[in-house]
């Protein structure tokens, strides 16, 4: 069936043609298909989850077809039609798919033919629940190995004669040997330091047994059974029962033997000789298994688990084909070997919402499950056509693993299991539609195996060559060949003589035998009374070593019980950690808010800073126009001013011109609040305005000004305000300042309102006219004014020069 088909299903009248199409090409294609069987799928359906909507997309439409409904929401196809070997529902028991599916591979097994039966599905299909299922309603497994050891249980080989090799292959050992390892596993059993129990390996596991055997095994058999288990994790294997590796279980490789049979290499395989023991194997395994809690399934596998049960079996009475007894092969034995599959579910990562770890568990899963699709449709594909392509088993250990399954080693059958919720629509699609292209798959029909025993061993070498020791435990199966029953005719004498030395020549065998058996029996006589008197030894070695063992394990329980209690106390001190832990983390959480509160606030203050920043820089350059306009307009004043006192003075010089009596020439007011540019003003107008004044009254008689300085000079203060460093000029001639204060500088209104100075004298020096250097004295009064500053009116100038006397006049 193509894949379109199954898009758009097909009519029940077309499906019958493609399926007919196909046997047809099947039975023409060669007679080796009557030799092949295909892959048995069967489907089960899954309860509905408790708490999801009550409608599904699947209906069963008979024992053998289901169909899948499109969901309402949808409005292309309508439904979908999937055929299977048969289809389980929801209510179907586990018994009954045991019955269905299980139960034949168990008769192969038995029968020393392999068979692998494999769980397919997406997560939390129920995948794991079928294969195990529960104590109360077990699953495949725990019935299989109930079937098996409810049929062998009177036919089992004794414990280690039968040993694996861990290479795929088996050895047999002498009874002396085997006792020797016997013994070993129960030493063991007490020397082992006990290991902190794993999670379930406390309980003791048991699934209720139904009773349930196969009917006819070859009761001339003895059988033993052996259990690996193993798990393909991350595309690695795992040996889940390798307890020498601790915790961390180490990577194991897969390999090929000579008959091309895929084997674990160095797997550990323990022999069983009960239920309960196989179970407790398989749940120590179990607790080494890699599951993890999914938002689909609270304990979901996150591995593919594999586990194997081989049934061994020696011939005890062999036969030949007429039915006659004969010395049983002693270099073949016929092992079956049963593979429960356990695959982990596919997972959509849109449904699990699965990160880190779990994810590359996810990815690592699907990428194997898509292998192993890929490989059944190569292989369907080079059935179907005749092609020869490659099949990439080697792409993933899950493949290679089975290759020698699908080559032909054994019955392949699969139980796919859906989930029958809404949700589930798209992922069901995928399953049935590679589940139904799996049935397609021819797989050779499995046969009888005799298996070559690898190596005989014995630790007695030096009294049996491991050749010796097989045809010893061998020869204690064999049996005097039966005399034959002869009818003696009387009358034909040529009859009765060949008859009776056939009876002779039987006789003469049974005779030689007998003789070699009474021989065998006095050396196992010996041998056992050699074995009775070591054994008896060893017993009592074994109860000595019992009895310091018992101390051992008082001492040990003793200790046991103080580490026990000292345990608990670590315990409690780790709860008391854990809360100050908590405790502290509370705090560095409301301190990390406390400081991002802070940070928070630091950030606002920046920028509240940078604001007011910028505001301020545009105040400033504000203020600084405003300055600069009050400046410009100052100036403007002054000017203003100047303008007006030069008027002022030019009148004076017009009065003075016309002779007119001196007056007081001028007042200026000086700017206290700008000393410096008082200062300047006066020396930038005195040169111009006093000099001339100065030579008007060294031309008159002295007015009244003079005379008041005259009068008051005794008791006057100068303020000697010297603008310039004044050059000597070496004359005689001195002003008349008896109490003076000399200052370079005005900065301060107290410099002149100072009470006990009157007087003021400015000192100016520049060239004349002629190039001599001229000082100039402007002199002044400071009058009080009323509000508490000072006038300083300028009412002399006296100017002293050097002069030549042989200047030209
Ligand atoms: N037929 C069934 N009857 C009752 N309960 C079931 C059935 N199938 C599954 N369940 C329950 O559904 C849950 C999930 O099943 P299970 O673990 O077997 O799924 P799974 O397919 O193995 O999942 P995963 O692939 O994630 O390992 C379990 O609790 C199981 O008991």
């Amino acid at each position: 069936m193509n894949s379109a088909s199954r898009f758009n299903p097909p009519s029940a009248k077309k499906l019958r043609r493609e399926k007919t199409t196909l046997s047809s090409h099947s039975s023409e294609s060669d007679g080796e298909q009557s030799n092949k069987d295909p892959v048995h799928v069967y489907c089960r359906i899954r309860p509905l989850k408790e708490g999801s909507e009550p409608t599904t997309c699947l209906k069963i439409l008979s024992a053998d077809t289901l169909a899948l409904n499109t969901p309402d929401s949808r409005n292309t196809r309508k439904e979908i039609h999937y055929k299977f070997k048969h289809i389980f529902t929801a209510f179907s028991p586990q018994a009954e798919l045991f019955a269905h599916v299980a139960y034949p591979l168990l008769e192969d097994l038995l029968h020393g033919k392999n068979g692998l039966l494999f769980t397919y599905g997406v997560t939390g299909s129920g995948k794991t629940y079928t294969l195990t299922g529960d104590q109360n309603d077990p699953g495949i497994m725990p019935r299989c190995i109930d079937t098996i050891f409810n049929s062998i249980a009177d036919y089992q080989a004794p414990k280690c004669v039968i040993k694996s090799d861990r290479m795929n292959g088996f050895e047999i050992q002498t009874e002396d040997d085997a006792m020797h390892d016997r013994l070993q596993a129960v030493k063991s059993c007490f020397t082992k330091t006990p290991k902190t129990p794993r999670k379930g390996n406390g309980d003791k596991i048991s699934y209720s047994n139904d009773g349930t055997r196969i009917q006819c095994i070859n009761e001339n058999n003895l059988y033993s059974v052996f259990i690996s288990y193993v798990e393909i994790y991350n595309n690695s294997v795992f040996d889940l029962l390798d307890e020498s590796s601790g915790k961390t279980l180490q990577n194991k490789i897969l390999r090929e033997d000579c008959h091309k049979n895929m084997y674990v290499n160095g797997v550990v395989e323990i022999e069983v000789k009960s239920a309960q023991e196989a179970y407790e194997v398989f749940n120590a395994g179990q607790t080494r298994k890699r599951m993890a809690s999914t938002s689909l399934n609270s304990g979901s596998s996150r591995s593919h688990s594999i586990f194997n049960i081989r049934v061994v079996q020696l011939e005890r009475y062999a036969t030949n084909s007429h039915g006659q007894p004969m010395i049983p092969n002693e270099n073949m034995i016929k092992v079956g070997q049963l593979s429960l599959v356990d695959l982990a579910g596919s997972e959509r990562t849109n449904r699990t919402n699965n990160t880190g770890m779990r994810l590359k568990e996810a990815s690592s899963i699907n990428n194997s499950l898509m292998s192993l699709r890929s490989c059944l449709e190569i292989l369907r594909e080079n059935q179907m056509n005749k092609g020869n392509r490659l099949v990439p088993y080697r792409d993933s250990r899950l493949t290679f693993i089975f290759k020698h399954y699908f080559e032909g080693d054994g019955t392949v059958k699969m139980v796919v299991c859906v989930n029958p919720s809404l949700e589930d629509f798209e992922e069901n699609i995928q399953v049935l539609k590679f589940a139904e292209m799996t049935q397609d798959v021819k797989i050779a029909k499995a046969e009888v195996k005799y298996t070559p025993i690898k190596k005989t061993i014995s630790r007695n070498k030096e009294n049996q060559t491991p050749a010796k020791s097989v045809t010893k435990s061998a020869s204690s199966f064999t049996l005097l060949p039966d005399v034959p029953i002869v009818k003696l005719n009387l009358d034909a004498t040529d009859e009765c003589r060949s008859a009776i030395d056939k009876v002779i020549k039987v006789l003469k065998l049974r005779a030689a035998k007998s003789k070699h058996l009474d021989k065998d029996i006095d050396e196992r006589q010996q041998e056992l009374r050699k074995k009775l008197v070591t054994l008896n030894q060893q017993c009592v070695l074994t109860s000595a070593e019992m009895k310091s063992l018992k101390t051992m394990i008082h001492k040990e329980k003793q200790k046991s019980r103080n580490l026990h209690l000292k345990m608990t106390d670590i315990e409690s001190a780790n709860q008391d950690l854990q809360g100050k832990n908590e405790e502290l983390v509370d705090i560095v959480r409301s301190l990390k808010n406390t400081v991002n509160e802070k940070d928070l606030k630091i950030n606002h203050y920046i920028l509240e800073k940078d604001r007011t920043k910028q505001k301020l820089v545009l105040e400033n350059e504000k203020k600084n126009q405003e300055l600069d306009a009050k400046l410009r307009r100052q100036r403007a004043h002054l000017n203003a001013a100047m303008k007006a006192k030069d008027e002022k003075l030019r009148m004076v010089k017009g009065i003075i011109d016309a002779e007119m009596p001196p007056v007081e020439m001028n007042t200026i007011d000086l700017d206290l609040a700008d000393p410096v540019k008082s200062r300047d003003s006066q020396i930038t107008q005195t040169p111009q305005s006093f000099s001339q004044s100065h030579v008007y009254r060294r031309n008159l008689t002295p007015g009244p000004a003079t005379k008041s300085r005259r009068s008051r000079s005794a008791g006057e203060v100068w303020l000697e305000h010297n603008v310039i460093k004044p050059c000597p000029l070496g004359t005689v001639m001195q002003p008349s300042m008896k109490k003076r204060k000399s200052v370079s500088k005005l900065d301060k209104a107290s410099d002149i309102t100072n009470p006990k100075q009157s007087k003021y004298c400015l000192v100016a020096q520049e060239p004349d006219t002629d190039g001599e250097i001229e000082t100039k004295l402007y002199k002044a009064d400071i009058v009080p004014t009323c509000g508490g500053g000072a006038q300083v009116i300028f009412n002399d100038v006296e100017r002293l020069r050097q002069e030549s006397p042989t200047k030209s006049p």
